[in-house]
């Protein structure tokens, strides 16, 4: 992969860590929680957490992507899916799950989106990876994992063909153009013009 180099890192089973997550959760389940994941990792996240905690039927999909502070310089991800809430979220309690916990960022994006269409009794937070270094004062409700990384290094939670979760640490070489600016800044910029020309 162009720019990304692999570690050598022992990383934890995620299948595992969805199993001690369903076991944090689980004390604190009402007959009214929906679990709400948010796309892409999260998402897959609270699948396998429905699953362990038979609640299907109880889960909603959450995409932030046009609620995110940073949209104009990170560009639209390239893969939009749609919000889905199968339920009214009005007086009922939440529980907002991703794979990560890094700046904070996403879950801000994730509670403005979810204001949008109710006023939640509570949210609560559960994340497979609490990696630390918070923007924002959000934190999580049940974590598993805190692990330590580089700043340069990228937690990524992926889906083998065999429909296993698996973890990955990508580490950032740092590209720089002849101009002394970052590509991966520069292909964001990118991104963000092609949004603005074609919207
Ligand atoms: O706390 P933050 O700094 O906001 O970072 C955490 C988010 O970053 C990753 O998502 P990403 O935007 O890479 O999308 P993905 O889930 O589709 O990979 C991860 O899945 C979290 O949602």
């Amino acid at each position: 992969m162009e720019g990304l180099a692999m570690t050598k890192l022992q990383l934890p089973d995620a299948e595992r860590q969805c199993v001690q997550l369903a076991g944090l959760i689980r004390p604190q389940l009402t007959p009214e929680t929906l679990l709400v994941g948010i796309h892409t990792g999260g998402a897959w996240v609270a699948r396998r957490l429905a699953e362990i905690l038979k609640l299907e039927g109880r889960i909603g999909l959450l995409d932030i992507s046009f609620y995110r502070d940073d949209f104009g310089k990170r560009g639209l991800h390239p893969q939009v899916k749609p919000t889905s809430l199968p339920l009214d979220i009005d007086g009922r309690p939440l529980i907002l799950v991703d794979d990560v916990l890094f700046t904070g960022r996403t879950t801000r994006a994730a509670i403005n989106e979810l204001f949008d269409y109710g006023r939640p009794s509570s949210i609560r937070l559960a994340v497979l990876a609490d990696r630390g270094a918070r923007e924002i004062p959000v934190q999580a409700d049940f974590c598993p994992w805190t692990p330590s990384l580089d700043e340069h290094q990228e937690l990524v939670l992926t889906l083998s063909k065999d429909g296993r979760l698996c973890w990955r640490v990508e580490t950032e070489a740092l590209e720089t153009s002849p101009s002394g600016v970052s590509i991966d800044a520069m292909r964001r910029q990118a991104r963000a013009c092609a949004l603005e020309v074609f919207s």
